[in-house]
């Protein structure tokens, strides 16, 4: 394995594989020099893999711990249901203290915890069955999902569009297709000519290692800036969009993303550009009100005093790496979701979309 299938709409970027009982990811610190994929036997091995950011992005890292689950389940040698369900527990614990801001984590484990629990009458076998099932499930939904957004989404693109996006809500972030790149290859498969402008996003360089990467693989052209470049372009009229994707939006429409995304929200306003936030429904949170509830990610700092292994900072600086940062839901043009497009007032609009669906 290691190289990208093609079919009939081009190359098919497969982060997540699960492969004879094993879970198989594409090694996102590696890309674009190295296409490598780094096989986990255990649950250890997964949550390593998220915490370490082999695997990221809001819907790959939920639908890796879900493979998670699995592999935690098959670790129990037993027959006992009860003393399975306390492992599974407890393997469902170490899997949420991997990463706090994406709330598709902890929306993927908890559904993977309802399997488990709802079968409790079942044998432990028939269980481990089941997660796998599930698991295999949120794969191929996540897929199709996100082919939807894209669906909805490109209808908000016109011919001949120019788009910035921030970090990476391609491919590489879900199971296939992408959030915010999904609207991007939806457009360019509708046949309208899109180009993009892809933000670098420091510290980690999702933009300038995997977005360029996952964009030339596609064909689409892309054009890569530095994060500091986004209110030149946009005030020279050349963005005729932003679209990002989302880790957790809450309630009222707030939406945590990859730090800098609200930078580009107030930029966009200014500069009288829509701001797109395209996410899953599993992206919503509505248990929170607001924004300011959502935790945000502190991340080693050096991150932010090291680019490619080499120091550019001096020694003993102080430094801060918060991940993620809260878009105001008054900048939030729209949010594209799998079930349609919603627009402000955020709070009526997400519960009636969430409700609607949900009878
Ligand atoms: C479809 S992915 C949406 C978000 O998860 C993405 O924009 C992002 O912020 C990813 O952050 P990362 O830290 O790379 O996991």
């Amino acid at each position: 394995m290691g190289e990208d299938n093609k079919d009939k709409e081009g190359p098919v970027i497969r982060p997540i594989e699960w492969k004879n009982d094993r879970l198989c990811l594409l090694d996102q610190t590696l890309l674009p020099h190295e296409k490598k994929y780094v096989e986990c036997y255990t649950y250890s091995d997964v949550a390593r893999a998220i915490k370490d950011m082999i695997v990221r992005g809001a819907p790959a890292i939920g639908v890796s711990a879900a493979y998670g689950m699995v592999l935690g389940a098959a670790e129990y040698k037993g027959d006992d249901v009860e003393g399975f369900l306390k492992h599974v527990e407890a393997v469902a614990q170490v899997l949420r203290n991997t990463r706090p801001t994406a709330v598709n984590l902890f929306w993927a484990i908890e559904r993977m915890l309802k399997v488990a629990f709802d079968n409790k009458h079942r044998s432990v076998g028939d269980i481990k069955d089941m997660l796998l099932k599930e698991a295999d499930k949120m794969a191929q939904e996540d897929v199709e999902t996100n082919r939807r957004i894209g669906y909805f989404g490109q209808q908000l693109l016109k011919d001949g569009d120019v788009v910035l996006t921030h970090c990476n809500a391609g491919a590489l972030a879900t199971v296939g297709y992408g959030t915010a790149l999904g609207v991007i290859r939806a457009a360019h498969e509708a046949g309208k000519n899109i180009s993009v402008y892809a933000d670098e996003t420091r510290p980690y360089l999702q933009g300038a290692r995997l977005t360029a990467w996952e964009l030339m693989e596609e064909g689409i052209p892309v054009t890569l800036i530095t994060d500091s470049m986004a209110g030149y372009f946009m005030k020279k009229g050349v963005i005729s969009a932003v679209i990002v994707g989302a880790d957790r939006i809450a309630a009222n429409g707030d939406v945590a993303n990859k730090i800098g995304t609200y930078t580009l929200a107030v930029l966009a306003k200014e500069n009288k550009v829509p701001f797109y936030v395209a996410a899953p429904v599993s992206t919503l949170d509505l248990s929170l009100d607001s924004g300011e509830d959502i935790p945000i990610e502190e991340r080693d700092e050096r991150e932010v005093t090291h680019i490619g292994g080499i120091r550019i900072a001096p020694h003993g600086v102080k430094v801060a790496n918060p991940a993620f940062d809260v878009t105001p839901n008054e900048y939030v043009t729209a949010i594209i979701t799998d079930r349609g497009i919603v627009y402000p007032p955020y709070k009526q609009n997400l519960e009636k979309l969430v409700n609607k669906n949900s009878k």
